[in-house]
């Protein structure tokens, strides 16, 4: 889609579109269609990174919730949506040896056990051996710092999804 037809889009269409750039939150499309038109891909980001940071902690907390583990079991059991399918196989998570995935799945749990949130990373860009590394020095973190961390790679995410739906090159 040009700009041009993302901006006369009506918000049905819109939320079609868009409604899975930030994963299984399709409130935030679904709020900022109401600022079109849109210039670029980037206005259109930066309005959905607006609406993400004026969103209240327990709102941002939320959207973390909503994203599937790397290597979890809903990624086992083949039950994840095409974009996020797409960005682990692109970090290499289908290629774990059974010690990484044993200890990515611990990492995940003691994570999620002290933050009551999961570890979100921008898996487009980093490899496994990153997505480790981001685990074992993020779980360090104070539940402030990693709600603000996890967000910007939800923001990150979200970039790679919008340039997947909108042409630039006009
Ligand atoms: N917990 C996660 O970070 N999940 C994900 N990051 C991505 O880039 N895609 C995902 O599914």
């Amino acid at each position: 889609h040009s700009i041009q037809q993302v901006n006369e889009m009506k918000y049905e269409e819109f939320l079609q579109v868009f409604g899975n750039v930030v994963e299984h939150c399709a409130l935030c499309a679904a709020a900022i269609w109401a600022h079109r038109p849109f210039y670029n891909v980037q206005e259109l980001h930066a309005e959905l990174c607006h609406f993400i940071d004026n969103l209240p902690s327990i709102g941002r907390e939320g959207i973390l919730r909503l994203h599937p583990d790397l290597a979890g079991r809903i990624a086992q059991l083949g039950l994840l949506t095409s974009e996020s399918k797409k960005e682990q196989l692109s970090a290499g998570l289908d290629t774990l040896t059974e010690d990484e995935r044993e200890t990515i799945m611990d990492l995940n749990e003691r994570y999620k056990e002290k933050f009551g949130f999961p570890f979100v990373i921008c898996a487009r860009d980093n490899k496994k051996h990153a997505i480790l590394t981001g685990l074992k020095i993020r779980i360090e973190n104070t539940s402030e710092v990693e709600v603000t961390t996890g967000v910007e790679e939800v923001k990150k995410i979200m970039m790679y999804r919008l340039l997947d739906l909108v042409k630039t090159d006009n």
